[in-house]
């Protein structure tokens, strides 16, 4: 006889997949493609605020030079020419614009770290410097070459330090020589004294008219504006991982709560669909319950090419007992027959009541020899016992096999026949359906 636990089985919801988790990934997914999108962001913004202050030096820079070139210096000259000044006076202090540029520069950058922004690397760079420290260094060469070869007149690159650092580096070519420059850029002997004086050593002259003799290298580092967008993502991500363990605990305490009540909904279920099909007097399966199981019994053993029987029996002459001792001790008889029939078929068989004193049983891995010895036994069994109030009954028992037979109904019709024939021949007795005798 089939077990509850395999009936239920069969009804039991096997559809609980680990939600949470997949919750838990989805969200983590959303939290990496933020982060993938702030990063992205942090550093747009690092390079934005570099560039505003590459405009600043550029504009600085532009502002030094038209101050020292227009302003500065025709002054001197004009006091030299009206004799205020002294005829040999030369100072790169008052008069060199890159002098002037740098201490502007240098002082610009110590206002800054005073209050904590980061210092910007100024050069106006160039192979052939008047003054050692306007040395272009190897990057700023090639570049230099470059410009004067035509590639670019401009050249924009984020780099890294040799600690991974970032940088902004920006980098300008200086308007060509003109004939102007060649006086003081040109062959020293037509350089004016003075100066030639003051860098009696020094390089800057030989330029040729038309060369880019400088580039302007500026040098941001990114870094302070990284920092600040990794403050500004650290409580992100704090605010962000506070706010999902919250919804992750109530979607999860909600789940497990629904799935809780949807296995208490599907046990009930079980419990009763079981109920629905099992006979409450007997425990043994009502015709509704005894048909699905060996219906399902039946095709297995159809599809497989297993032996497969079924047994039909009835109790003869139930009618005196109810007669003599009343309905209910015919109930206990009943009860009584049930136990004999399940203490001797196996797990596998199923056992029904088709109605009234009416039982069936469908026996797996049985043919005709097989089913109708167990028929046997349980006729003896049934002769031999005593029942309730010292009652004695047997039982007329039919028995056919699966052959050639396409359906269950049919199967059972020809065990029918079968009972039919052994209530003829006088009862208590098992008779075999031959498809001859019809
Ligand atoms: N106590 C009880 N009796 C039942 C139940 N179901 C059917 N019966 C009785 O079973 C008897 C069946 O009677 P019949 O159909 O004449 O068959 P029979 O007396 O067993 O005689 P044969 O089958 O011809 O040997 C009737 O008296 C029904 O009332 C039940 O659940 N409980």
């Amino acid at each position: 006889m089939k077990l509850e636990s395999e009936a239920k089985e069969t009804l039991q919801d096997k559809n609980t997949p680990h939600k949470p988790a997949v919750i838990m990934g989805a969200f983590l997914l959303a939290f990496g493609l933020m982060a993938y999108l702030f990063h992205g962001y942090t550093e747009e913004y690092a390079i934005g605020e570099a560039e505003k202050l590459v405009r600043d030096a550029l504009l600085t820079h532009k502002a030094i030079h038209k101050y020292v070139n227009t302003e500065s210096r025709p002054e001197l000259y004009r006091l030299k020419s009206e004799g205020d000044l002294y005829e040999g006076y030369f100072s790169p202090k008052t008069m060199s614009f890159t002098y002037t540029a740098r201490g502007i520069k240098s002082f610009l950058n110590e206002e800054r770290k005073k209050v904590g922004l980061p210092e910007v690397y100024f050069k106006l760079a160039t192979t052939n410097p008047r003054n050692e420290i306007n040395q272009a260094d190897t990057f700023e060469s090639n570049l230099l070459k470059r410009m004067n070869a035509g590639e670019f007149s401009e050249y924009k690159e984020i780099t890294r330090n040799k600690d991974g650092e970032k940088s902004l580096y920006f980098s300008m070519a200086t308007k060509p020589i003109t004939k102007g420059c060649l006086k003081c850029h040109g062959d020293p002997a037509d350089a004016p004294k003075e100066m030639v004086d003051q860098y009696p050593k020094a390089s800057g002259y030989y330029e040729k008219e038309g060369d880019i003799r400088a580039l302007i290298s500026i040098r941001i580092p990114l870094e302070p504006y990284l920092e600040e967008g990794k403050a500004v993502w650290n409580a992100l991500t704090a605010v962000t991982f506070v706010v999902l363990a919250i919804i992750y605990t109530l979607i999860y305490f909600f789940m497990k709560r629904s799935e809780q009540q949807n296995r208490v909904i599907v046990q009930q279920n079980s419990a009763l669909e079981l109920a629905s099909m099992t006979d409450y007097l007997t425990g043994a399966y009502n015709r509704m319950g005894f048909i699905k199981f060996a219906e399902h019994d039946f095709d297995a053993a159809r599809r497989y090419r297993k032996p497969f029987s079924l047994i039909m029996f009835d109790l003869d002459f139930f009618k005196q007992v109810n007669d003599e001792s009343g309905h209910a001790v015919g109930d206990l008889v009943l009860q009584e027959l049930s136990e004999i029939v399940l203490e001797r078929i196996r797990g596998s068989d199923t056992f029904g009541r088709y109605g009234g004193e009416e039982f069936m049983i469908a026996v797996q891995e049985q043919g005709i020899q097989g089913a109708t010895s167990l028929a046997e036994e349980l006729r003896a069994a049934v002769q031999h016992k005593v029942f309730t109030n010292g009652h004695k009954v047997t039982l007329s028992l039919g028995v056919a096999e699966l052959t050639s037979v396409v359906s269950l109904k049919e199967l059972i019709d020809n065990a029918d026949k079968a009972l039919y024939e052994a209530k003829r021949l006088g009862r208590n007795r098992v008779a075999v359906y031959s498809p001859q005798a019809g």
